[in-house]
């Protein structure tokens, strides 16, 4: 399947509740109210938040006031700006410096764990020797789950029982990857303790025996999100950007709702890249975020 393939599959919920007949709508060469406002409604549906939607018919109503030319294709019009409104920046691959330590930090039930599983694919699909760190000793369901993973991966898992100090199982999973020369360490934590500021604290007592372990890392904190939250999401996902510097949003859980403009609201409200975004429940379902194909994906454009 291609790249293009997974993200309309993906998305087909969002497509096809919303973005429908988007074609039909906007396929003229003249914008009038009727059809601003039968945008205005898709866009709205879909969770890509006012803001930015104000802004995307904004820019599309310049575009028009100078009028589109008979080669010009409004969809791609749309597509172009919409694009636009979205950033990413790429995820970092590099190992020269190894290891490259990726943190992943987010609330309990967002898809962290099956999120630490599928990007050490993405990694091991590039080579890489990557080994995983299970220091969501929280809940044991989170280790176990963890080390299945490594198995049907054919990757290293460095765990320790639940409740035991999930900087130990860190500063274990960077030992051996310093013996064994690994390329990358993917470190899945909690996402639910006593209290929010134990949480954090503990995100940031992690984060200072990496930092004191290897330097320049981590290198990558991604921040996962389920998708389908909404604005809750984003709400929550504030609180961990005070806590600790993200440098990526990996969205999951895509393919679960019809609101699969989020990207944009996440976007624009955070103003952190998008660098992941889960489209289904399978190993190879993560993707890197790719902006072109996810307007494709929501328009309907094949490419
Ligand atoms: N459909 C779909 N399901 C996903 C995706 N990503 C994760 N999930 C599912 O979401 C559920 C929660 O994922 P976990 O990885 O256990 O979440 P977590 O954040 O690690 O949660 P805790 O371990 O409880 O902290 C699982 O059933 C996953 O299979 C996705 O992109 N699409």
């Amino acid at each position: 399947m291609s790249v293009l393939d997974k993200f309309m599959k993906g998305l087909t919920k969002t497509r096809k509740t919303l973005f429908h007949n988007i074609k039909t709508i906007f396929s003229g060469r003249t914008l009038d109210e009727d059809t601003l406002e039968e945008l205005e409604e898709i866009l709205i549906m879909s969770d890509m938040g006012v803001d930015v939607v104000e802004k995307i018919l904004e820019e599309l109503k310049d575009k028009y006031h100078n009028k589109i030319t008979d080669q010009e294709d409004p969809l791609l019009i749309l597509r172009d700006i919409m694009v636009s409104h979205l950033s990413t920046s790429p995820l970092i691959l590099d190992t020269s410096n190894a290891p490259l330590v990726v943190l992943l930090v987010g609330v309990n039930g967002s898809g962290k764990t099956t999120t630490a599983a599928k990007l050490a694919k993405i990694y091991m699909n590039y080579g890489k020797d990557v080994v995983l760190a299970a220091a969501d000793t929280f809940r044991a369901a989170a280790i176990e789950q963890l080390k299945e993973w490594g198995n049907r991966l054919n990757a290293t898992v460095i765990a320790h029982q639940k409740g035991s100090d999930p900087a130990a199982v860190v500063f274990d999973a960077i030992s051996h990857a310093k013996a064994k020369s690994k390329d990358v360490i993917i470190i899945d934590t909690a996402g639910r303790l006593h209290t929010k500021s134990n949480l954090m604290d503990e995100l940031k007592k992690i984060k200072r025996v990496v930092q004191r372990e290897i330097e320049g890392a981590p290198q990558e904190i991604l921040l996962v999100l389920d998708g389908t939250t909404g604005q809750n999401g984003i709400i929550q996902a504030k609180a961990f950007k005070e806590a600790i510097d993200i440098t990526g949003v990996a969205i999951t859980k895509l393919d679960g709702t019809a609101k699969g403009g989020i990207a944009f609201a996440i976007n624009h409200e955070l103003n952190i890249p998008i660098k992941l975004v889960g489209l289904g429940e399978k190993e190879d379902d993560l993707q890197i975020f790719d902006p072109v194909k996810y307007c494709n994906a929501l328009l309907g454009i094949e490419e």
